[in-house]
């Protein structure tokens, strides 16, 4: 039995597997460039963010109803459950699927379906986060926002930062993070995947971001590390997707041991598993595979995960001690 935890860096297009990819394909007529479920994972051989990112909008060209939708996160709450995740705090890219003609509600709607049944399906709390492409115009998110205010409070919980990192700043969505954060949403961003340390300070000091997607470059950086430590700054590290985009060049010289020693709140997600070789317990059992970490360090993970996660605390605290009380096979 895997180790209860909370999933909090999950983009739910990341998950999209290549047989379901054929599958919608073919439900929806849409033509895709590969023949094959082999074809697809052969193009899975990504040299940074950029190559995977286009990848990743291509093939999202398929998911066009809310029945796909749906079933997209459905597939998503099996596998996590399967992997021991309690919680799921889920990304979703509006703007990716808005500029190619699918409605809001389409996709909100869909997947609220899905993860309105997912404690009863499958034993798992949700929240939903929508995430701003920092390469799209700050005011193409604000116009995201409004219309997404229905859904906030029931459906959406949080507002995040995705996308091409360098030469993208993040204070265009700083009057959008201001805006989530009146309407009482919870703010996180994607930093320090790519981008140095000057990436990080600028979501902390100019979107308020709470929680810091990736963030492994802040090691980079004393002061940061001082900051993000005395803050208590959770940083969701996601280390198959790390070594598939060759921001680390192997698991063995993943910085997180490191970040575990500097006193950071680190967490451990799969970020987007259909593409990156593994869900999040895979993460978890490659990095004790390859970075030797003992089931204490791995109890400490999980425990992080609740720790970081935009729960209430009666909640939290009995999903504490769900960890605590974990035998290790
Ligand atoms: N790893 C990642 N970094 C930035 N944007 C993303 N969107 C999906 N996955 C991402
Ligand atoms: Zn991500």
């Amino acid at each position: 039995m895997p180790v209860p935890k909370a999933e909090l860096h999950l983009h739910i297009e990341g998950t999209l597997e290549p047989e379901a990819a054929l599958a919608l394909a073919a439900r929806n007529g849409v033509d895709l460039p590969f023949a094959s479920a082999e074809e697809i994972r052969a193009a899975y051989s990504f040299t940074d963010l950029g190559s995977f990112l286009d990848l990743y909008y291509a093939l999202m060209a398929v998911l066009r109803t809310e029945r796909d939708f749906t079933e997209l996160a459905d597939a998503y709450l099996a596998r996590a459950a399967a992997q021991g995740v309690r919680h799921a705090e889920i990304f979703v890219d509006p703007q990716a699927h808005l500029t190619r003609g699918v409605a809001l509600d389409t996709v909100l709607d869909g997947l609220g379906a899905a993860l309105a049944a997912a404690p009863e399906r499958h034993g798992i709390t949700t929240q939903l986060i929508i995430c701003f492409l920092r390469d799209r115009p700050g005011a193409e998110a604000l116009e995201v926002f409004e219309a997404a205010r229905p859904w906030f409070g029931t459906l959406v919980t949080g507002v995040g930062l995705d996308s091409t990192e360098v030469g993208c700043p993040a204070a265009p969505f700083a009057e959008v993070f201001g805006r989530a954060r009146d309407a009482g949403l919870r703010r996180v961003a994607h930093a320090g995947e790519e981008g140095p340390p000057p990436y990080v300070w600028e979501v902390l000091d100019v979107l308020g971001a709470e929680r810091v997607d990736h963030g492994i470059r802040s090691l980079e950086d004393p002061e940061l590390v001082a900051r993000l430590a005395r803050d208590r700054v959770p940083l969701t590290v996601c280390p198959l997707s790390n070594v598939r985009l060759r921001t680390v060049p192997d698991l063995a010289a993943h910085p997180l041991p490191r970040m575990l020693d500097a006193g950071l709140l680190v967490t451990v997600n799969s970020d987007d598993p259909s593409y990156f070789g593994g869900y999040v317990e895979d993460n978890f059992a490659a990095v004790r595979a390859e970075l030797g970490l003992d089931d204490e360090t791995l109890r400490l993970l999980a425990a992080n995960s609740f720790h970081a996660a935009f729960l209430p605390e009666d909640e939290r605290a009995a999903h504490l001690r769900a960890v605590a009380a974990h035998r290790f096979g």
